[in-house]
């Protein structure tokens, strides 16, 4: 069946929503248990020109030396060992957005993540990070959150008053039935879900907000009181402006297809547990590409020696590793500084990115006294508005330009307290819109209690606890807070909601500009226009990967650097917005093994 996924409260709760884009035809069973492997694509004659292509691929570059920009390099020297790759990036430092900062507190250590902290498992993504942490060696500095712990069960949201325990399994049913009728947070959710069965079908849009689609299905509360909250956590973003075809895709194809949303959910819900009645595997609803990239990545895994651990692949989990996530940076970083087919330039600033008409590919040129330097192909992992903005003729991929960002204040906290969180333990709480100002008025989109999300990180005793602020109740400032205003204003959050007034003995705060994507409405048409854009004579030698395109996450990004490198590898042209290529998607249920349910990494 399609496992309801508690441990990931509110974000997994909708999964099958988030997650499930349009269905097109009936679900088709793909079974790649033991001796029944469902084998990925990989028979397609390549045209002479393609092949030619490929031959030609002697010199790459990658712009940016984030996350997605270091899995890049690394997947290149792996797929094309005899490329010349250099890897540009304009700070000192490689590692982009992840960053973590060991801090000695007297009786120990501390490490403060600055941007994301976690990983999933989940699919179809979080294998392929899986993947690679083993490859760099790294499995024993995987810190997993045990299943049962009070970080997977206990997630919170902070209505009107006071913190709301999202009533996931397995809280008994009662339990369940009490929470949802007398806690504001649920006014009317219930009934909403029953009546949207019998709701019309809206008039047809191309896209439309995540609350104008909700609210016209479900009514204002789901989406005030829930979907915000959810907006913040993934997307520090506004409900009001990012896009349900992109970001909900299933249920918004539902409405066309079902005529409900619940009633799809219903459907996709006695499908799945008649599959696995019928097949007796674990089965969970992909789209094919996405099969197809997970049945690879296994024989991949298989071919190398890894050991496939099926239970990745279809037990939700978190985990983090020790040292913070920059250990995974960092060793992608010490891979490729030992290649001697790479060169990292750092502190280096990319002035422009044009068609070399007379080679075919294209160049790059410093904003240094460096001459500009001509590429067989450049995989550029810019943002979208970066990379528009330094394009020789922009006009033709517009789109790039327009997919904004918002930037979020990080405040970690260090207390030498241990018990501040004993009232409330869980993975922390996140902050809808609808709670009224008075109540919120630093603008904090939600906390993390890291000591208890990622326990046995820190060496230190204490309590852990990180303050995010600002989001898209920041967009159009052109100054924000000051460090000290930044640690002032998370004192002030945490006295308010969690009557916390104890002095931190450790903090660190940072303004992350810029830094998540918005996928805003339109999204999909916009990216639609920059693969045609893309695609075209002119611009053949660039693809683009990174969390303006097919995700924000840790493990979207690593995806779209393996997706874009493998087909280079295969000899074929990318553009890295490939699944923006049509609008209906194909889907297929992968079924596992039960035998392939065992394992240490998730418990
Ligand atoms: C720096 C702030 C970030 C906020 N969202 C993201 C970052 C990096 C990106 C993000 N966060 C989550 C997802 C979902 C999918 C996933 O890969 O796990 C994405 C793409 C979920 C999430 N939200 C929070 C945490 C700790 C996680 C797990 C992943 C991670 O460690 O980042 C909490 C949280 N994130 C943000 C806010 C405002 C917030 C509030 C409590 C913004």
């Amino acid at each position: 069946m399609l496992h309801p996924c508690p441990e990931n409260g509110l974000v997994m709760l909708l999964r099958p929503l988030y997650l499930a884009p349009r269905c097109r035809g009936p679900f088709i069973t793909v079974t790649s248990g033991r001796g029944r492997a469902y084998s990925a694509k990989k028979d397609e004659q390549l045209t002479v020109k393609e092949l030619t292509e490929v031959q030609k691929l002697k010199r790459i570059a990658v712009l940016g030396g984030g996350v997605t920009g270091l899995a890049s390099a690394y997947y290149l020297t792996r797929e094309l060992p005899n490329a010349r790759i250099v890897l540009y990036e304009r700070d000192r430092r490689l590692g982009g957005r992840v960053r973590s900062k060991t801090v000695d507190v007297g009786n120990g250590n501390v490490v403060f993540e600055q941007g994301p902290r976690t990983l999933r498992t989940n699919l179809p993504n979080g294998p392929v990070t899986m993947s690679l942490i083993s490859q760099l060696g790294l499995n024993g500095k995987v810190v997993v959150t045990p299943r049962d712990s009070v970080a997977f069960r206990n997630r919170y949201i902070y209505y009107p008053d006071h913190l709301v325990r999202l009533p996931t399994p397995p809280t008994p049913l009662w339990k369940l039935i009490t929470a949802v009728f007398t806690e504001p947070l649920f006014k009317g959710v219930p009934m909403s879900v029953l009546k949207e069965i019998t709701k019309p079908k809206g008039q047809w849009k191309i896209d439309e907000s995540i609350g104008s689609f909700f609210s016209r299905r479900f009514g204002p509360g789901l989406v005030n009181n829930l979907l915000s909250a959810m907006c913040h956590g993934i997307y520090a973003g506004d409900v009001w402006k990012l896009s349900a075809k992109s970001i909900f895709p299933f249920a918004y194809h539902s409405e066309e297809t079902h005529g409900s949303v619940t009633k799809a959910m219903y459907k996709l819900w006695e499908n799945e547990m008649e599959s696995e009645a019928k097949i007796g595997g674990h089965g969970v609803i992909l789209q094919k590409a996405d099969a197809d990239m997970i049945l690879e990545l296994r024989e991949d895994m298989a071919k190398s020696g890894q050991q496939p651990k099926a239970h990745f692949w279809v037990k939700p989990g978190v985990y983090a590793l020790r040292g913070g996530l920059e250990t995974l940076t960092k060793a992608l970083e010490q891979d490729l500084r030992s290649n001697k087919n790479v060169e990292i330039r750092a502190n280096t600033v990319i002035k422009l990115v044009e068609p070399d008409a007379a080679s075919g590919g294209i160049r790059v040129s410093e904003d240094n006294r460096n001459p500009p330097e001509t590429y067989n192909h450049v995989i550029s992992t810019f943002p979208a508005s970066s990379l528009h903005s330094r394009m020789s003729n922009p006009a033709i991929l517009p789109s790039l330009a327009l997919t904004p960002t918002v930037t979020v204040m990080v405040v970690n906290l260090f207390f030498h307290n241990p018990t501040l969180l004993h009232s409330n333990p869980g993975f922390g709480y996140l902050i809808p819109s609808s709670i009224p100002f008075s109540q919120n008025p630093e603008r904090a989109l939600g906390v993390i209690f890291d000591t208890d999300g990622v326990p046995g990180q820190d060496s230190a005793p204490g309590t852990k606890i990180t303050v995010m602020l600002g989001g898209h109740w920041w967009d159009e400032w052109i100054s924000f807070p000051s460090e000290g205003e930044g640690l002032e204003m998370a004192k002030s959050v945490l006295q308010r909601h969690l009557g916390i007034v104890e002095k931190p003995a450790a903090w660190n705060v940072v303004v992350q500009k810029n830094s998540i994507p918005q996928y805003t409405v339109g999204h999909h048409t916009r990216m639609q226009k920059a693969l045609w854009g893309l695609s075209g004579e002119t611009w053949k030698g660039l693809s683009v990967a990174g969390a303006s395109y097919n995700g924000v996450g840790v493990n979207d990004c690593i995806r779209g650097a393996r997706d874009v490198v493998k087909t280079l590898g295969r000899g074929r042209l990318v553009t890295g917005l490939e699944r923006y290529a049509d609008d209906s998607v194909e889907w297929v249920r992968a079924v596992f093994d039960q035998s392939d349910r065992s394992g240490e990494w998730v418990r």
